[in-house]
């Protein structure tokens, strides 16, 4: 139900602010991990010799804000992130009912009124050996959902079976994937898949991936529904907010809030 100008006009305003001068992008230089808005080159702080991504990143929900340049971009990305969320909290309802519970379960589980979103603006150049050169290193997202758009097809891949598995999606469709958050909740019934991005087109690839997260308070936890005398928990519970921060925000390499939780 997103109507395709909605995406396209964004991935548009993404291009655009990519193509502003180093001075102008410099205005949003990432300072803090907490930071609104935070521009910046690489995975983690250093590593922008061998990662050659750069990424704006914004909180789209609860509060939106975004930068003033260039012109009408901000009004794209509140627009698409407004109508993003809308497929995700449907979807959450959708998934509440397939797992066997009322349509406001994650919801409520998650308190998605208050829920924090992260969103990754990601800008890949063309790749120089097809194949071969890591554009986002190995990671886990935290979140319930993570859900991504792309303006060309390829480029990211997902780990199944100690396997890498290429990302085929038609243009202006969602990707949507399990987050960590949602594989404790529901004690490992969903897994949240581990991930890449390839430096494999000929062309600059741009994606839009928003970690969709429960309220910064919650304490998330294997929920009774799920655990039993077959199924003992197999992960601790914490506030969201601190497995964030037991993470580094999510920016280090390969690692994941997992590693904190399981048990
Ligand atoms: O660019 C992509 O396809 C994925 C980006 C991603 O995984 C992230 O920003 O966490
Ligand atoms: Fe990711």
């Amino acid at each position: 139900g997103v109507p395709d100008c909605v995406i396209e006009r964004a991935l548009n305003g993404i291009s655009d602010f990519f193509d502003l001068t180093e001075e102008e992008k410099k205005d949003y230089e990432k300072k803090n991990s907490t930071d609104r808005i935070r521009w910046g080159l690489g995975f983690s702080p250093g590593d922008h010799e061998a990662v050659k991504r750069e990424y704006l990143k914004v909180l789209p929900h609860p509060k939106f804000e975004g930068p003033a340049k260039p012109a009408g971009f901000r009004e794209a990305l509140e627009d698409y992130y407004q109508r993003n969320r809308e497929v995700i909290i449907n979807l959450a309802k959708a998934v509440s009912k397939t797992l066997g519970f009322e349509e406001n379960y994650l919801e409520k589980k998650f308190e998605l009124e208050t829920g924090a979103d992260v969103s990754a603006m990601n800008v890949y150049p063309p790749g120089c050996k097809p194949n071969t050169q890591i554009g986002l290193p190995a990671h886990y997202d935290p979140g319930y959902f993570g859900s991504l758009i792309q303006n060309v097809n390829g480029g990211l891949q997902l780990n199944y079976k100690q396997k890498w598995i290429n990302l085929d999606m038609p243009s202006s469709a969602f990707f949507i994937k399990i987050g960590d958050h949602a594989e404790v909740l529901t004690n490992g019934k969903y897994k949240s898949p581990m991930h890449r991005v390839i430096l494999n087109n000929e062309v600059r690839r741009i994606s839009v991936a928003t970690v969709h997260g429960p309220s910064l308070d919650t304490f998330v936890k294997p929920a009774p529904e799920f655990v039993g005398e077959s199924h003992p928990p197999a992960y601790r519970g914490m506030i969201y907010k601190d497995s964030l921060e037991a993470n580094g925000y999510h920016e280090i390499d390969g690692k994941s809030c997992m590693a904190q939780l399981r048990l």
